[in-house]
């Protein structure tokens, strides 16, 4: 391998997923990346194009696309590795992730990593290699301590990093990181930053990224993409004009006029007489064996209030809210009141629990069934429960008649312009996130919980989903770690893991 050679090069490439099918750019692609270059991808359709760099698709015509850092008999889409958080995301069943016993096929962390490893590395000096190497990147990515915990405990960040790290295990030529930073906290992005910059050439490494997110500073070169192709590349500072247009194109979204025609009809948040606080949490504490993960909370929700729940990855925001949709076992706690009232069992069950809370996070996105239309994917959302099928949990909610009901769920679709007989699968992960989004608020919930709802979500939806959320005045518990992507909020709670009490405050 020569280190001067060019990484991939694109010259007059059209790309299609079978060779006969349409091109799925409308105009050739040319570009070309050096070893000395660190690129990242932008713009709307910078996945498609990262999937075409990792060398998926068929390119036409077959030489238009290369790849001249790899000796002759290395297979591009073996030698290139693709990481996509997006369409991939952990299948933990949201119960499950909390139950003390495992499934014999669920693997511990380290065995997970391993599974990367090429079975056929016998020799000592190979084998050490594979060693040194899993020692760095697990220290890097921060999961020593964690290496003898199921995957399925993981929290969402922590499981993105171990991905990562598998990825990198697999001893790639090429890593093609799609999002790498999404759902981390800025302490991980910062770190996982860092690594990435100082992988190379070990693998080399291109980044996609949304255009409104900040560049690492170590990339030189960014390529903007959109469904024509490539509209711009060149070094950071040549391409700065263009991803500043689509920046304040972003930001003009929210002044336009047809965002805001949506009347949130029949969808005033339900009043109950006399009842002081929706949520109190007097003093509670979690701890998986010897491992305190929240300490000692204390905290109150108010009718209306707006709450944003803060802290880094691991810090026990999924484990909190977990408790109040009765998914956690430790949900059943006379600590616990919902309107003022005690938890206990035999009086409270999952559905009267979840027949008051409107649910939205990347647990369920991941367990949801895929072969319901979005028509019925939201109507769903009128059955109590975060993630049981139709079938099974046939409580119904809403105080509405059957005609009503799917009034206001094709009222909603044709709102957030989402096409109802369209499979959950075959909608794009932007669609199947506002999907989840409206079945959460089809039933006018008296407790919204919106985990990581609107991440992935183009900046249309988002604008729409957060406008809506705005307007309608229940109660919002919403978790997220870029600000752009909650709704407004007016109060906060940060966890801290089980090191410090956490904190609350009001947001100015
Ligand atoms: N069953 C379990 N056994 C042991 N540890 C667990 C278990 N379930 C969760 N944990 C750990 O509890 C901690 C809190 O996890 P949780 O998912 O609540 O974090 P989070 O704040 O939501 O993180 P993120 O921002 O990454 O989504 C993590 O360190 C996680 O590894």
């Amino acid at each position: 391998m020569s280190a001067s050679k060019a990484l991939v090069v694109l010259k007059d490439a059209a790309l299609r997923p079978q060779h006969f099918g349409k091109n799925i750019f409308t105009n050739p692609l040319s570009l070309t990346i050096k070893p000395t270059q660190k690129w990242a991808i932008t713009g709307t359709h910078k996945s498609r194009f990262l999937q075409g760099l990792a060398g998926q698709f068929t390119a036409v015509p077959a030489k238009s696309r290369t790849y001249p850092f790899l000796e002759n008999k290395v297979w591009p889409a073996t030698a290139c590795s693709l990481i996509m958080f997006d369409t991939d995301i952990k299948p933990a069943y949201l119960a499950a992730r909390y139950e003390f016993f495992r499934e014999a096929e669920d693997a511990d962390l380290e065995a997970f990593l391993r599974s990367a490893f090429h079975a056929d590395a016998t020799d000592m000096e190979a084998l050490e290699h594979q060693e040194k190497i899993f020692k760095a990147v697990v220290e890097r990515l921060g999961l020593t301590s964690m290496l003898k915990q199921w995957v399925v405990t993981l929290s969402n960040g922590q499981n993105r990093r171990a991905r990562i790290a598998r990825g990198l295990l697999k001893s790639p030529r090429l890593l093609l990181a799609d999002e790498p930073f999404l759902g981390l906290d800025p302490g991980a992005t910062e770190n996982l930053a860092k690594l990435l910059d100082e992988l190379a050439p070990n693998p080399y490494v291109v980044l996609g990224l949304r255009a409104h997110e900040p560049i690492p500073s170590w990339i030189t070169h960014v390529a903007v993409v959109d469904e024509s192709g490539i509209i711009d590349s060149g070094t950071k500072e040549e391409v700065a004009s263009t991803i500043k247009r689509l920046i304040d194109q972003r930001n003009s979204l929210s002044h336009k006029a047809d965002l805001f025609d949506f009347k949130a009809e029949n969808m005033v948040p339900p009043f109950r007489e006399g009842v002081e606080s929706i949520i109190d949490i007097d003093h509670a504490t979690i701890k998986y064996e010897d491992r305190m993960v929240i300490n000692d909370l204390k905290w109150v929700v108010k009718r209306g209030e707006r709450w944003h729940l803060r802290g880094n990855n691991g810090s026990g925001k999924s484990t909190l809210l977990s408790m109040l949709t009765a998914d956690h076992p430790k949900s059943w706690n006379s600590k616990i009141k919902m309107f003022d009232e005690p938890r206990k069992v035999g009086k409270h069950n999952y559905f009267t629990i979840n027949r008051v809370i409107g649910h939205a996070s990347p647990e369920i996105h991941a367990i949801f069934p895929k072969t319901l239309t979005a028509f019925q994917a939201v109507e769903n959302g009128f059955t109590v429960g975060s993630f049981l099928p139709p079938s099974v949990s046939a409580h119904v909610a809403g105080g509405l008649t059957e005609r009503q009901r799917v009034e206001r769920v094709n009222k909603l679709l044709e709102y957030f312009k989402v096409k109802g007989e369209t499979l959950f699968s075959d909608l794009t992960l932007n669609d199947q996130k506002v999907v989840l989004f409206i079945r959460a608020i089809v039933r006018n919930p008296e407790i919204l919980i919106l985990d990581e709802a609107f991440s992935a979500m183009n900046d249309e939806s988002i604008f729409r989903c957060k406008k809506f959320v705005d307007e309608w005045g229940g109660t919002v518990i919403a978790i997220g770690h870029v600000n752009d992507e909650i709704p407004r909020c007016d109060k906060y709670i940060r966890l801290h893991g089980g090191n410090t009490k956490p904190e609350q405050g009001i947001i100015e």
